[in-house]
């Protein structure tokens, strides 16, 4: 179990993170946010890779910056980009890797034979992988992460740049992988963990904004989230009475998505609120909304 506890981080009077607060039991936990909020300065801090200005963060009751190697031989780890040798196969590059961490030759083989199965990538393991697709290649990363049996694995934007399938792909392998360790992943993309996460952590001004299951984060704007069918004309005074989270087009007339607080109008329709909706609702002021 991984506690963070009163933990900050600034960088000289910049300040990222503000005295957070957090506990990791097991399962996969989803840390949600734009970018620039924080996710990667926190991810860091649970990788050991940078230290916190105040606080500490503890596994099993012992500061993991005391615990050193014990730590990380208990971490995978998968940066936001990972360096890899593109003219090496997936096979090279992890025999590389695994002799690093002082793994010998005939057990590295078993290990990277599985691994690459459980990633999907056994049929093309000995092919260079300058070919590879972004997905593949976070696969790869994923297998590295994953060389030394983590009981913590720590993702930084994992699914950056890979397509809807792709995407799909790696949510069913992130969900396997949690049934027996820790999983935090970081993204900006609600799909990514919606359906996968045991709890959501939204950073928000510094500080955890939410750290809950995705139906109780969800509960905070139930009876507030509202459709309605307006005229086109009528878009630009809509937007500027009410947070309109979505908009789209529907037989000549525009389909609105929006949060209102008081008594609705009865032609509204009212609907239930989603993890998006939540998103798009909080970070209004840092995110541009697709339309
Ligand atoms: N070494 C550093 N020195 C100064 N400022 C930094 C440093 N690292 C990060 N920051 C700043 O801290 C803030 C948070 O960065 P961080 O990378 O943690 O955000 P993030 O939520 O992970 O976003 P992204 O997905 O874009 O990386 C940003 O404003 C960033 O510019």
């Amino acid at each position: 179990m991984i506690i963070i506890k009163d933990v900050s981080k600034q960088y000289g009077s910049f300040s990222v993170l503000n005295n957070i607060n957090l506990e990791f039991i097991n399962g996969v936990y989803g840390l949600l946010a734009p970018n620039g909020a924080g996710k990667t300065t926190l991810i860091k801090m649970l990788a050991t890779l940078i230290s916190p200005s105040k606080g500490e963060i503890l596994y099993c009751g012992e500061n993991i910056l005391d615990m050193d190697e014990g730590y990380r031989t208990l971490l995978g780890y998968l940066p936001q980009q990972f360096g890899y040798y593109k003219n090496y196969s997936p096979k090279q590059y992890l025999l590389y890797l695994a002799a690093l961490k002082g793994i010998g030759k005939k057990e590295a083989v078993n290990i990277i034979t599985e691994l690459l199965d459980k990633v999907a990538l056994s049929d093309v393991m000995n092919k260079k992988m300058k070919k590879f697709s972004g997905g593949m290649i976070q696969r790869v990363g994923i297998a590295q992460a994953l060389l030394n049996d983590p009981k913590i694995l720590i993702l930084d934007e994992p699914t950056a740049g890979l397509d809807p399938k792709e995407r799909a792909r790696f949510r069913h392998l992130l969900s396997e992988l949690a049934r027996d360790r820790l999983v935090i992943i970081s993204t900006h993309i609600v799909s990514d963990i919606e359906s996968i996460a045991n709890e959501v952590i939204m950073i928000k001004n510094q500080q955890i904004l939410y750290k809950d299951s995705v139906e109780k984060i969800c509960a905070s704007l139930e009876g507030q989230v509202y459709e309605a069918s307006i005229r086109y004309e009528q878009l630009d005074e809509f937007r500027t009475r009410y947070v309109v989270l979505s908009e789209k087009q529907e037989r000549g007339n525009m389909r609105v998505r929006f949060i209102h607080k008081e008594k609705p109008e009865t032609e509204w329709q009212p609907v239930t609120p989603h993890l998006e909706d939540v998103f798009l609702y909080e970070y209004r002021d840092e995110i541009e909304v697709e339309v």
